[in-house]
């Protein structure tokens, strides 16, 4: 007898915001909805799903604590009343999960812990322990530490980032609202919720993401998007869904398994659930909207689901992006960002397409990788010239991003160009102002070593800097923006 067909274990993160564990005006926790979320998480374990809740509300709770009626302006005064709530947000989630006999963790990061690669490693071998013994990791950001150079800012971009560490399959970000409209369903009646989003980039102009958000959380829709891209970028479909029914989650996997593996359409596997989920709407399957080859029978929970990259980023660039604070810029030319767009680049940066850099940073640390802004270029060009210096040796005065150097070498002098040694001095005053950032990396020398060799042949590194560690000057780029 044919044996039924499970549905594949999947590692699951799920986010809940302040406005789904507190209620706005009285910051009294929402029991109702942490217990079904409880009862959601432990089902999808016992089902052999990873489940990792990623849980914002310490200041909501610590508000109630003190009685005090709103968020405080002060860093200091957020920080005090995180302090505060922390403690008792995961006593409350350790009260619920142990009634259910569910282990949980907490895990408290900030964007600086994990800037570091080995305290980055280290946690993603905690969250790997955690999983494999069983426990629900619980994750907030550590709000006593955080500054605002190592926030995360909101825990929509903590989830991501941590979905990304774990290599998640899905992302569920639970919201007051049951998904991405095309306006602000609360105030436009003819608001229509988008089910299906394969380019971030593109449905950034046709929504409205400001209207969205209640008083106490730092969220909304925008960083939604945000953390939508950093997770999809990794690899991780992202779900935006509604925190009043955490069950759906089982609805939504379901159906969206059925999307990826039925090899006969419309057979359904094995639900993940023996409860029978809530759904609160029909909806016109995803194959009608994305142009799936397979429609589902199953019903559709309403949602709206970003699939993830094709081409998911690899775990140390996926790091290098969203996790490192950068600690200064590497400009770089058309001609380099074309390349680098290219996945036959592998990420690394020769210092011949470097324009110059901003800022002072380590090698080591991680790097913006900027182009010039249009009016830099034309800044640039109308401050060009060109001249010699000493025989043999060229200087170009000059707007480097917009002259072919062997074309320049061969105007300017018989000899071949390996027997030049070029310096190359833009005149043009690089900054913050007058550059867009394309992507990041790591850089491998640091700001002073690589103004000396930026514009320069490889070859050149040893004679200028007196040792060579790497050809290259920037490695583990990702490029975010093509050219
Ligand atoms: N770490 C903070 C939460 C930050 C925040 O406001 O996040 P969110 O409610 O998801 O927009 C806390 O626990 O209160």
């Amino acid at each position: 007898m044919a044996r039924p067909r499970h549905a594949p274990q999947c590692t699951i993160v799920i986010k809940l915001g302040t406005s789904s564990i507190v209620h706005e005006k009285t910051h009294q926790p929402l029991l109702s909805t942490l217990s079904s979320v409880v009862e959601t998480v432990v089902h999808l374990r016992s089902r052999g799903h990873r489940v990792v809740l990623v849980s914002s509300g310490a200041i909501g709770v610590g508000l109630q604590r003190m009685n005090i009626p709103s968020r405080p302006k002060s860093l200091s005064g957020k920080q005090a009343l995180a302090a505060i709530g922390q403690g008792r947000l995961i006593a409350l989630w350790d009260d619920l999960f142990g009634h259910l006999e569910q282990p949980i963790a907490q895990v408290l990061l900030t964007r600086g812990d994990i800037a570091d690669r080995t305290r980055y490693l280290n946690a993603v071998n905690t969250f790997n322990e955690l999983l494999s013994m069983g426990v629900v990791p619980i994750v907030n950001e550590n709000d006593t530490v955080s500054v605002s150079e190592i926030k995360f800012g909101d825990n929509d971009t903590l989830s991501a980032i941590t979905s990304s560490m774990i290599h998640a399959d899905y992302l569920f970000l639970l919201t007051d609202v049951d998904g991405l409209y095309t306006s602000n369903p609360r105030k436009d009646p003819d608001a229509k919720q988008i089910e299906a989003v394969t380019s971030i980039s593109a449905i950034r102009s046709q929504v409205s993401t400001t209207t969205l958000g209640s008083s106490l959380g730092t969220g909304g829709m925008e960083t939604k998007i945000i953390a939508a891209e950093i997770a999809t970028g990794a690899g991780v479909t992202t779900i935006i869904t509604s925190s009043k029914h955490p069950e759906n989650i089982f609805g939504i996997i379901e159906y969206h398994n059925s999307l990826k593996t039925s090899s006969t359409p419309g057979t359904p596997l094995e639900p993940l659930s023996r409860t029978s989920s809530p759904v609160h709407s029909p909806s016109i399957p995803d194959s009608h909207r994305t142009g799936s080859p397979h429609a589902s029978p199953l019903p559709r929970p309403p949602h709206t689901v970003f699939k993830p990259s094709s081409t998911p980023m690899r775990d140390l660039k996926s790091w290098t992006s969203h996790t490192l604070y950068p600690s200064g810029s590497v400009i770089i030319d058309t001609g380099a960002h074309q390349v680098l767009s290219r996945r036959e680049s592998g990420g690394r940066l020769l210092a011949v397409g470097v324009l110059g850099v901003i800022g002072a940073f380590a090698s080591g640390q991680a790097v913006r990788i900027v182009v010039l802004s249009p009016a830099a270029v034309q800044g640039s060009l109308e401050q060009s010239s060109l001249a010699s210096t000493r025989p043999g040796t060229l200087a170009l005065l000059a707007a480097p991003e917009t002259l072919s150097r062997s074309a320049l070498f061969a105007a300017l002098t018989s000899k071949p160009e390996d027997e030049v040694v070029p310096t190359v001095k833009p005149q043009f005053l690089y900054d913050d102002a007058n550059v867009v950032e394309v992507g990041r990396g790591l850089a491998n020398y640091n700001s002073a070593q690589i103004s000396k060799i930026k514009g320069l042949n490889s070859s050149y590194i040893p004679q200028l800097l007196g040792y060579a560690d790497s050809e290259y000057v920037v490695e583990n780029i990702t490029i975010r923006v093509p050219p």
